[in-house]
């Protein structure tokens, strides 16, 4: 198992949810620039649990230590190290998962593909918590893009079927990416972060969960990122959006809306803007042929409800080869994807960055 992403800046991700600790190497950062650990510890703590109502109630602070590749906050071009110390596991409460697994979770196919070896508590390295050294590394990531004038930002578009409102696919900027970012609850319209939170908390008190769907947008790129058919844009950043744990989809501009559209809907058409080529419009968000066409690059996951639920369900006994009723112990987020709205930048940002490194478009 290696879990590695990216080629000019790459992400290896190590450690488990119950280990001594968590961590990332970052290789190919450039060397001699400043990483603002205040601003990077800020972006950790939108994803660390909280005790909020919409959270695990786990408590982990999530403060790295930087083992190497930083002198005095900046980097020296050596690979990156970085370990978050796990500090409340309770492992107790996955004892009985090795045998009855739940459903939903990876716990079934990881004893049959690593027969028995796996670590199981707290879902080892299939854990949400693995998304904390990614947003290590997509914390840098988002700050050298910003040094290039591309910011990521995300909001939860959707929760619980209750709807944020929505960012037009054109004209948003930097202010406009990164506010939703700025507050507890991370959406456009605080009038509809409330209905979601209420929704959220009523499938907590029935021992049930909710998904989610957040969106994210990179604005400011250059036009000409990324190569077509397998090295494209869309493919990096699906790759990494992919790697978070509990995303079953991954859309791009219209994304499958435009399957009901007509190509007089749907095209962008072209019109001079002070002596250059403009789009009116941008369904396609911000990619065309794998390459980025300079609009804003939107993309959207979509989270499955949170699998660790409270109401029993039916698994079975590994070892007696019998039908069993599973009723789970433990502390899970009711809605995985409240805390994954800081994670879907990080996986954007990592992957923007390396095709930026490979455009060599920031030097
Ligand atoms: C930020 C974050 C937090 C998560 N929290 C939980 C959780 O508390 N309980 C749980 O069962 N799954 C949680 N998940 C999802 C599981 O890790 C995921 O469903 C599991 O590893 C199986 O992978 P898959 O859903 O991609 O197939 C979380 C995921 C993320 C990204
Ligand atoms: C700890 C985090 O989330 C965890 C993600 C997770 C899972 O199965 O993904 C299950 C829970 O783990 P535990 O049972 O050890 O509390 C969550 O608390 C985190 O995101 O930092």
């Amino acid at each position: 198992m290696a879990s590695r992403i990216g080629t000019h800046f790459s992400v290896t991700i190590f450690g488990q949810s119950h280990s001594a600790g968590i961590g990332c190497v970052v290789e190919g950062i450039p060397a001699g620039k400043r990483i603002d650990l205040d601003e990077l510890q800020a972006f950790l703590a939108r994803r660390a649990p909280s005790g909020m109502p919409w959270s695990t109630s786990r408590k982990e602070s999530d403060v790295p230590e930087f083992l190497g590749g930083l002198v005095d906050g900046v980097t020296c071009g050596a690979p990156l190290a970085a370990v978050i110390r796990n500090a409340d596991a309770r492992s107790s409460d996955y004892e009985a998962l090795r045998r009855t697994p739940r459903p939903g979770h990876a716990d079934y196919v990881a004893e049959v593909k690593f027969g028995g070896a796996q670590d199981v508590a707290g879902g080892g390295h299939f854990s949400g918590r693995l998304t904390a050294p990614l947003c290590i590394a997509g914390g840098i990531a988002k700050q050298l893009l910003a040094e290039q004038g591309v910011f990521v930002g995300a909001h939860l578009a959707r929760a619980a079927c209750v709807a944020d409102a929505a960012w037009p696919l054109q004209g948003i900027g930097p202010e406009d990416v990164s506010a939703p970012g700025r507050k507890p609850f991370p959406v456009i319209d605080d009038a509809c972060g409330a209905a979601m939170q209420d929704a959220i908390a009523a499938a907590r008190a029935q021992g049930d969960s909710v998904g989610g769907v957040v969106e994210c947008a990179a604005v400011g790129l250059p036009v000409g990122i990324g190569e077509p058919l397998f090295d494209g844009l869309e493919n990096a950043v699906a790759r990494a959006v992919f790697g978070i744990p509990a995303v079953k989809g991954v859309e791009f501009g219209r994304g499958f809306a435009a399957a009901d559209m007509h190509g007089s809907q749907h095209n962008d058409p072209y019109r001079m803007d002070a002596g250059a080529p403009a789009f009116e419009s941008n369904n396609a968000g911000g990619i065309l042929g794998g390459i980025s066409t300079g609009e804003p690059l939107i993309v959207r996951a979509a989270f499955k409800p949170t699998s660790s639920i409270f109401i029993e369900q039916h698994s079975v006994d590994l070892k007696d080869g019998r039908d069993v009723d599973l009723a789970l112990e433990g502390r899970h987020d009711p809605c995985v994807a409240v805390r994954a709205v800081p994670v879907v930048e990080a996986a954007c940002a990592v992957a923007v960055y390396d095709l930026m490194l490979e455009a060599r478009l920031d030097r």
